[in-house]
């Protein structure tokens, strides 16, 4: 979020309330004319009994003795964290669990102190009681982060001069302040004392979604290094591979966000492409090969522990694949949304039934989409969600990216063995891929069902992930515009905000209509200008330029990104549904946005009335070097080759600093 005071990256009001909890509310309020909090469930003795209920033996937990032997038993389970899901301490489940150990305290000694305290059966332990024993022995949530400097942030960049439209200029230069304010290290404590933490310690700062997130999360920093290196932070974008080299290293893979109680699951893998963008931008070809077998070493772990048996019967012979699926061994209750998982598992009466249930839900939360219609047998209720019997088509195509981006790197790497051997691999996972998911009839990739045997043939974004991920023959580009057109008759094209996530709009799940992500327009965005169709190409375009003009629009009444929109509401509205508020910073949002200024910089032009919002900011326009240049994107447009962006003389790059850095100066 950028700071009320933009004169430079070490500028921090200390008066502002950016950046705090408070401040996320109360710009929400004021933008929806909600409440601050929506509270869904009531409190009551029989909701604490359920809460209470044996939920841990003999069950998999989300963390425990062997991935996190100080923390699992305040963090993953246990009679503490149920008596503060409980009497609903706090708002929003996730505060709880966020909140470190105080000095000299561990997870066995307060367990020891809670059950002497507390012999009791939870539904009989008060509010009042939970919160002083909390405050007896945590500190504050997200006291373990400080705020940190980015040593490469400037004022202005060589990227940032060559914007042609002064809104779109205003806006990126508001967007690279806010990396400033999402940038955090640990304190020294964690890595000292780790044991007292949720949070999972790493090496290097790092930039984390923002609001109720702080912690690094897995798939948005793809989206956060993109906007990274849009915004030509380099060594900010390096830092934030090199923790997840360093996760991979400890854990043999990346869970779903940086705390403990993550660990049983992952996200969608982008890993290798955050590797591979940081490595056009830089040309960093030692970087490459310090990360290959990390990437190897991750790549077994999906090989291993997230894939499934296909068999295929044709009418000459039956045939087994091997795909890959979101799929946690966890079946408990998700320790950040503990209470709304208990309660939404009240329906079912076994005890094996919950347990399946809430492996469908972390599975879920795997895949990035939780929660969505996409996994609901109904596509409607949550009640019916089957992640597990779901072959999805996106994190397929996600794998099928990262297999061409190691035969790519072999190829760099001068091993010509192992550049064979992965190039044999993409080339059979593509051909196994298109039997699994491409319908005929319905001209396009859609998720398989394990149970019904069939596809879902509905419109989700993640249906173009092999557009972007290229996990087709990029030449035969009649594919991608029927893939296009599909998509397009489903009506999701037509909203004034944006693509919206499905077009099911009964559900109140984020990850549905009428909302709409960053990550996923971006992706289809991509998927499309990555295509070898003219057409496509402007249809990428039009998508982006709309795109963007929601992410102006909201950021100019509220001076806020945020993590996603109501892509219905022309003007661009905050997104609701879910189980937490929609939350501001905002990372993969800024992100996405920048890294699509940036290539579209030469013909972007907002024509719509004066933003106000925006205005105040620019620097003056004269004092920027211009430059004719076109895309200063990754990835160029009409071929899957890649060529790293062009970049203007330094001595202009200095007179666009100097110019910049006295007008922060004067004003
Ligand atoms: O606390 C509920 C859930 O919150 C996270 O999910 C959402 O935010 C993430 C960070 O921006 C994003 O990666 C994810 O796609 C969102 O749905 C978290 O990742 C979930 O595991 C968690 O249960």
């Amino acid at each position: 979020r950028p700071q009320k005071d933009p004169r430079g990256p070490n500028i921090i009001d200390e008066t502002a309330d950016f950046g705090t909890p408070e401040h996320d509310n109360r710009v929400h309020t004021e933008l929806t004319q909600l409440p601050a909090i929506r509270s869904v469930f009531q409190t009551g003795p029989e909701i604490a009994r359920l809460i209470g209920s044996d939920y841990f033996n003999g069950s998999v937990l989300p963390c425990d003795n062997e991935t996190a032997p100080g923390q699992w038993m305040v963090y993953c389970s246990g009679r503490l964290l149920q008596a503060v899901m409980a009497v609903k301490l706090y708002p929003d489940s996730k505060t709880f669990v966020d909140q470190p150990m105080k000095v000299n305290q561990t997870g066995e000694s307060i367990m020891e102190h809670f059950e002497k305290r507390f012999p009791k059966p939870i539904e009989q332990i008060s509010k009042k009681e939970v919160a002083e024993f909390v405050d007896e022995f945590f500190d504050k949530e997200g006291n373990e982060l400080d705020v940190c400097e980015l040593p490469d942030w400037k004022p202005i960049t060589e990227k940032l001069a060559q914007i042609k439209d002064d809104t779109y200029l205003a806006f990126a230069q508001r967007l690279h302040f806010i990396w400033i304010q999402l940038c955090r290290q640990m304190k020294p404590e964690v890595k000292e004392d780790p044991f007292r933490f949720s949070l999972i310690y790493v090496p290097y700062q790092f930039i984390l979604p923002g609001g109720r997130f702080r912690e690094f999360y897995y798939w948005d920093a793809y989206w956060i290094v993109k906007g990274l290196i849009a915004s030509e932070l380099y060594s900010t974008a390096r830092m934030m591979i090199l923790n997840f080299a360093h996760i991979i290293e400890t854990y043999g893979f990346i869970p779903n966000g940086g705390r403990v109680y993550y660990l049983r699951r992952s996200q969608p893998p982008f890993f290798a492409p955050m590797v591979y963008e940081y490595y056009l931008a830089t040309q960093d070809t030692q970087l490459v090969m310090d990360m290959i077998p990390v990437i190897e070493k991750e790549y077994i772990f999906w090989s291993q522990r997230r894939s499934v048996n296909i068999t295929l019967e044709t009418q000459e012979f039956n045939e087994t694949v091997r795909m890959f699926q979101y799929h946690t061994e966890a079946d408990t209750p998700r320790p950040e949304s503990f209470r709304e998982d208990v309660l939404s598992a009240e329906p079912f009466t076994t005890k094996s039934k919950k347990r399946a249930f809430f492996k469908d839900i972390g599975s879920a939360a795997e895949s990035g989409w939780d929660f969505s219609s996409r996994w609901f047998k109904d596509h409607k209720n949550l009640t019916t969600i089957e992640t597990t019997n779901i072959v999805p088509v996106d994190l397929n195509a996600f794998l099928c990216y990262n297999m061409n981006i190691m035969q790519f790197f072999y190829q760099l790497a001068g091993n010509p063995l192992k550049h064979m051997e992965w190039s044999s691999r993409l080339s059979n996972f593509r051909q196994d891929f298109t039997k699994v998911f491409y319908v005929p009839v319905r001209k396009g990739w859609y998720d398989y069902n394990l149970r019904t045997g069939s596809h879902n043939t509905d419109f989700f974004p993640s249906n173009a992930a092999p557009l972007f991920a290229q996990c087709y023959d990029p030449l035969n580009s009649q594919l991608a515009v029927d893939v296009y057109n599909q998509m397009e008759n489903s009506g999701a094209f037509s909203m004034s905000g944006g693509i919206p996530t499905s077009m099911h709009k009964e559900t109140n799940q984020q990850w549905d209509y009428p909302n709409g992500w960053s990550p996923l327009n971006h992706m289809i965005i991509e998927g499309l200008r990555k295509s070898l169709n003219p057409t496509l190409q402007q249809k990428a375009f039009v998508l982006a330029q709309k795109w963007l003009e929601t992410n102006m629009q909201t950021f100019n009444v509220s001076n806020a990104m945020w993590e996603k929109y109501n892509v219905q509401e022309p003007q661009g509205k905050l997104a609701t549904g879910g189980e937490y508020e929609v939350q501001a910073g905002f990372g993969w949002t800024n992100g996405a946005a920048l890294d699509l200024i940036m290539t579209y910089s030469d013909r972007l032009e907002y024509k719509g009335p004066l933003l106000e919002g925006l205005v105040g900011t620019p620097p003056p326009r004269k004092s920027f070097s211009s430059s004719s240049s076109s895309s200063s994107s990754s990835t160029s447009e009409s071929s899957s080759t890649i060529t790293p962006s062009s970049t203007t003389g330094s001595s202009s790059k200095l007179l666009a600093i100097i110019t910049v850095t006295i007008f922060y100066f004067l004003f």
